[in-house]
């Protein structure tokens, strides 16, 4: 069995003059969790729906189960969960009887019961669907996307409007089924919500991928900063180059801050050269602090910059 899920290669997509998805590759393996994340309008839809099979490919390749979703969809189809973005539940159907209606549709469905308790819906069993909370709506369309028992999962946005003890539960009800084998490709724009969850994920901007890989190797290229604020009897320019690298400076109300933005490898040798330099000097360091660089701080310097 093929160990890749997805495949995308050189995907390109147009709306009329308009490229949406401009050369956007990347592979998902079985089992895994993939975030595609991204600015408003970045192409996340639109790569998703060549994917799913909604669309053809424009140009380029896309694989899903080692086949074309689109050429191939009555195959695929069934082997795919889709989380719709906005469920299209018949307003009378209780939770169960939307549940029951659905697996009506496909083949060897999961118990109406473990559907519920997936979703968390089991007290709600006998709701209208109308009287669903946005958040228990969202919940209610991932059970219908795990009716059939899928290999791969696609959710687009699947915790936006819950509140977050929803959200929460929902990310734990995911991380459960990745353990389990289930391979997922996600969109969200809770970046948390990628660090908690995502094994690999890209970060999309104006139809490309500008950065990609583990949360750890996306985030880790960005270094980590060490920051205080520069004593007032010290000259800016008195302050140590920390492996090869230069304080930057900001100055606030007439308060000079300092940070260093340090590689990982380097960041316990930076920090302890740093501390023998002011103990030399006897010499406090004000507000001294050391922040990992976050996927935020990545995603607003990578997608956010041209905003
Ligand atoms: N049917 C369409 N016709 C013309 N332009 C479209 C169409 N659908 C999407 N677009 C444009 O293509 C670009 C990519 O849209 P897409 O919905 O794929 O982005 P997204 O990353 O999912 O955005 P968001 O995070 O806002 O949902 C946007 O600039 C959008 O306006």
């Amino acid at each position: 069995m093929e160990n890749t899920a997805i495949r995308v290669r050189e995907l390109r997509q147009r709306y009329g003059e308009f490229e949406a998805v401009a050369g956007v590759s990347f592979e998902v393996a079985r089992g895994e969790l993939f975030a595609l994340l991204g600015t408003n309008g970045a192409g996340k839809t639109t790569t998703l729906e060549a994917v799913e099979g909604h669309r053809a490919a424009q140009s380029g390749e896309v694989r899903v189960l080692g086949r074309d979703p689109y050429r191939e969809r009555r195959a695929v189809r069934p082997r795919l969960g889709i989380m719709l973005q906005e469920g299209g539940f018949f307003a009378d159907l209780t939770t169960a009887e939307t549940i029951d209606h659905w697996r009506g549709f496909v083949e060897d469905p999961r118990p109406r019961d473990e559907l519920l308790d997936l979703a968390g819906l089991r007290e709600q069993a006998g709701v209208r669907a109308r009287q669903l909370s946005g958040g228990q709506k969202r919940r209610l369309d991932l059970a219908l996307a795990l009716t059939g028992r899928p290999e791969v999962l696609f959710l687009d946005e699947p915790t936006t409007g819950m509140d977050p003890e929803a959200r929460h539960a929902t990310r734990r009800t995911v991380a459960e089924l990745v353990r389990d084998g289930l391979t997922v490709l996600l969109t969200t724009h809770y970046l948390e919500e990628a660090e908690q969850l995502a094994d690999r994920l890209a970060i999309m901007h104006r139809g490309r991928v500008v950065a990609s890989g583990t949360v750890a190797e996306v985030v880790g290229g960005h270094g980590d900063r060490v920051r205080f604020r520069v004593p007032p009897d010290v000259p800016v320019a008195d302050l140590p180059v920390l492996r090869g690298v230069a304080a930057g400076i900001e100055v606030d109300a007439g308060h000079a801050t300092a940070t260093y933005t340090l590689p990982p490898d380097d960041l316990q040798p930076g920090v302890y050269g740093l501390l023998r330099w002011a103990d030399e000097r006897s010499l406090a360091l004000p507000g001294l602090r050391v922040d990992n660089a976050s996927l935020e701080d990545v995603f607003l310097s990578t997608a956010g910059a041209e905003s």
